[in-house]
């Protein structure tokens, strides 16, 4: 038996700082890479400085906008954030947990992916306090 793959890059997306797709399917499921706030012009949702340079995060900002991100991405390969079984969010404090899980209650709920939530060093970019990654469940209708 062979399985499907296709990864893809997507347009109009934060280009990947990397050599690796945001998005590939490996039979009848897709996997989202490491998704944060980024937007395509290189700026962060979420990340403000002040006159001085000193840095605010703000965690529901940018949960938001990863969440969104990934439901773009997912809308490439004619998915949505109903076809997500697992999530693994990758916090930089656990101090901005309860706000990530608030905004995270608005997309998701007892019936959604199940999810692991942990706390690491650090993010690829100091403006980061957030990133998650995906997996969804969408069988394609032809079968071999
Ligand atoms: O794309 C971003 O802004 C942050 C995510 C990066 C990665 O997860 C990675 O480079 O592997």
């Amino acid at each position: 038996m062979t399985v499907d793959t296709k990864a893809q890059v997507v347009e109009g997306k934060a280009v990947p700082r990397g050599r690796f797709p945001h998005i590939k399917r490996a039979g009848d499921f897709l996997f989202v890479s490491g998704t944060s706030s980024r937007r395509p012009d290189g700026s962060f949702v979420g990340a403000h400085a002040d006159a001085f340079g000193t840095q605010t995060l703000d965690i529901r900002a940018q949960t938001r906008a990863v969440i969104e991100n990934i439901r773009d991405v997912l809308a490439s390969m004619d998915a949505g954030l109903g076809d997500v079984v697992e999530i693994c969010a990758y916090l930089v404090s656990m101090n901005d947990f309860g706000g990530f899980n608030e905004v995270y209650g608005e997309y998701f709920d007892f019936d959604g992916p199940t999810r692991t939530t942990v706390a690491v060093h650090q993010l690829p970019h100091p403006h980061l306090a957030i990133e998650i990654k995906a997996i969804a469940y969408k069988p394609t209708t032809t079968h071999h």
